[in-house]
């Protein structure tokens, strides 16, 4: 326990980040008439190397002359080990329009690659007399990263939401699987003959999702890379919102519904969660700290858990 209150997240509906590379402006009117609450435009593994100089006159065109609404609007920039990131910063920051919002940092493996690019971002912005801050998130994909993943929540006070990347993450913990998320054929456990299978990047999800409620962080799942597989996307993203991610990744629209559909509470949980409040409201006025709601105990630590979900209930519907 710690005499510290814990932190809250930015306020802002992250259910779902939709990404489209920067190499197909084609996509961007579309991704903007999605229903994704942030918008991720791609420089990154989605554009080929001849590519990125024009990804990126692209995408400063975009910012400006596109209509996105209220969404969050984020670019994913190069990793810290490519010769493409720091052009990518001073591009975007001296000739992006105010409209942008955040940028993504891929691959961090520790507080000081926040750092760096904090340091570049910070001196641009007063080169320019940027008036709107810009805000990070951060992929965690390598095991530097998820091995660092504290130092990296508490690295930059610019940062706002932290993913886990599933496939990068994959190939740098030498993981035996080529699939982007979800059910792993072979890691499962055997009893009497049956098998039953697990989840493989729970506990990177559950470390990610600590650091980030440590340090008043949004924890978001990144991307299924099978998006032929609703029923696959949707079990992972309720794992997720189980484990207190609050959103994440589409890679193809037709994830953007599902990840909505999952990290929207629904109507029945939201009613619970009040009922819950009204129940040890009314315990309070009795003096005690514990009741019986349906059958089952509620107490004070209740009243933590029901506030969470109404509070993101109130998020979306605001
Ligand atoms: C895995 C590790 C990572 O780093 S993931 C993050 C980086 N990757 C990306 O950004 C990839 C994002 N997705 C894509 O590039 C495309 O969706 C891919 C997967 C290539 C599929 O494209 P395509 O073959 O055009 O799909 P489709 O024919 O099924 O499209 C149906 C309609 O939807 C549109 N669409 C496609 N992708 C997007 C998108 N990302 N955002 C918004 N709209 C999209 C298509 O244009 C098509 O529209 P229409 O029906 O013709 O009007
Ligand atoms: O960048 C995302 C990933 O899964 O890798
Ligand atoms: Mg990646």
């Amino acid at each position: 326990m710690s005499f510290r209150i814990q932190p809250a997240p930015p306020a802002r509906p992250n259910r779902c980040q939709l990404f489209g590379p920067g190499s197909r402006p084609a996509l961007f009117e579309k991704m903007a008439a999605s229903a994704a609450d942030v918008i991720n435009l791609d420089l990154e593994d989605s554009v080929a190397p001849d590519d990125k100089a024009q990804a990126r006159r692209n995408i400063i065109e975009a910012i400006g002359d596109v209509d996105w609404g209220s969404k969050t609007l984020s670019v994913r920039i190069n990793a810290l080990d490519t010769p493409f990131w720091y052009r990518d910063v001073v591009d975007l920051l001296e000739n992006a329009s105010e409209r942008l919002d955040q940028i993504m940092i891929p691959k961090v493996g520790n507080a000081a690659d926040i750092y760096a690019v904090d340091a570049l971002v910070t001196a641009v912005e007063a080169a320019r007399g940027r008036t709107k801050r810009i805000g990070f998130e951060v992929i965690i994909e390598s095991a530097a990263g998820i091995s660092h993943v504290e130092e990296i929540a508490a690295a930059s006070p610019r940062l706002q939401a932290i993913s886990l990347g599933a496939a990068d993450f994959a190939a740098s913990m030498g993981m035996a699987t080529t699939g982007i998320g979800g059910t792993q054929e072979n890691y499962y456990m055997l009893h009497e003959g049956q098998k039953h299978w697990s989840d493989p990047w729970h506990w990177a999800q559950a470390a990610i999702v600590a650091a980030c409620r440590t340090h008043g962080i949004l924890p978001v799942d990144g991307p299924f890379g099978d998006f032929s597989d609703d029923d696959g996307f949707r079990a992972q993203a309720l794992r997720s919102a189980t484990l207190g991610m609050v959103g994440k990744w589409a890679i193809h629209p037709r994830q953007v519904a599902l990840a909505n559909e999952v990290f929207t509470p629904s109507e029945k949980v939201v009613a619970e969660a009040r009922e819950i409040l009204v129940a040890m409201d009314e315990a309070r006025k009795t003096g005690a700290g514990a009741t019986v709601y349906k059958g089952r105990l509620v107490d004070i630590a209740s009243i933590r858990q029901a506030q969470m979900i109404v509070r993101q209930a109130e998020l979306i519907n605001a």
